[in-house]
């Protein structure tokens, strides 16, 4: 991969986090735009405006929910795809997404062979981690009922955040390759701020960075 990286998070102590990781890669550039797929979509197409042609990839990353099953409190999740996972309408049949109400696609892929190779990167290093898709919601889950409507709706679904999507759209319209990273600090469902184990997750975050580099380089 040829090019600089623009990492994306949503908040100033993931940012910190990425940077420790990154350990003064001069390769890397590390911005917080602010919680939300529409900050980081507006931070994301701010940051590469006029000079996208400097970055060979768009990263989102930071912290995150994980489903039950997929992905424990502690651990990596890369995703394979970012999904607006609420973004369309509710009807008599249930949710449809933009997809369906024939409004182009709510998911976006995230480059695979970046993906993968970071995930066996991760792996080797004993860091727990997995792969699959990462919904991107404007409302933190917070309730058992929303979990597993948005698990069925999004089968194989590892984990919840707030921006992937945002920044995906903003890097797929500059024709950049996009990955996902995401420390999982809770799980998805009732809602237990007290229980959100976030400096964990910015260790794990902090590690998963490091092995980023190594991915960007070989
Ligand atoms: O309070 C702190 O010290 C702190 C440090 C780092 C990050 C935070 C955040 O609250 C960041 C919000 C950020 O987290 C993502 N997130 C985390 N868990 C979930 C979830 O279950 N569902 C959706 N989003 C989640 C999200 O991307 C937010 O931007 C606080």
């Amino acid at each position: 991969m040829s090019g600089k990286i623009l990492i994306m998070t949503a908040v100033e102590a993931e940012k910190e986090a990425v940077l420790r990781g990154l350990r003064g890669n001069p390769l890397c550039e590390v911005q917080a735009a602010g919680v939300g797929p529409a900050a980081a979509a507006a931070s994301t197409a701010l940051a590469l405006a006029g000079k996208a042609g400097d970055y060979g990839l768009v990263v989102s990353a930071g912290i995150a929910g994980g489903f039950a099953g997929a992905a424990p409190v502690g651990s990596i999740v890369v995703a394979s795809e970012a999904v607006a996972a609420d973004l369309g309408a509710e009807t008599p049949e249930g949710f449809a997404g933009v997809d369906k109400l024939g409004f182009g696609t709510n998911r976006l892929k995230a480059d695979a062979r970046i993906a993968s190779r970071l995930l066996e990167a991760l792996g080797d290093a004993g860091i727990p981690a997995s792969l699959g898709p990462v919904l991107t919601l404007s409302t933190v889950t917070g309730s058992a009922a929303t979990a597993d409507a948005l698990a069925a709706r999004v089968p194989g679904a590892a984990a919840e955040a707030m921006e992937g999507y945002g920044v995906a759209e903003a890097a797929s319209r500059f024709g950049i390759p996009f990955i996902e990273i995401r420390a999982i600090s809770n799980a998805v469902g009732p809602r237990d701020r007290a229980a959100w184990r976030i400096g964990d997750a910015l260790a794990a975050l902090e590690a998963a960075s490091t092995y980023l580099t190594e991915v960007i380089s070989s």
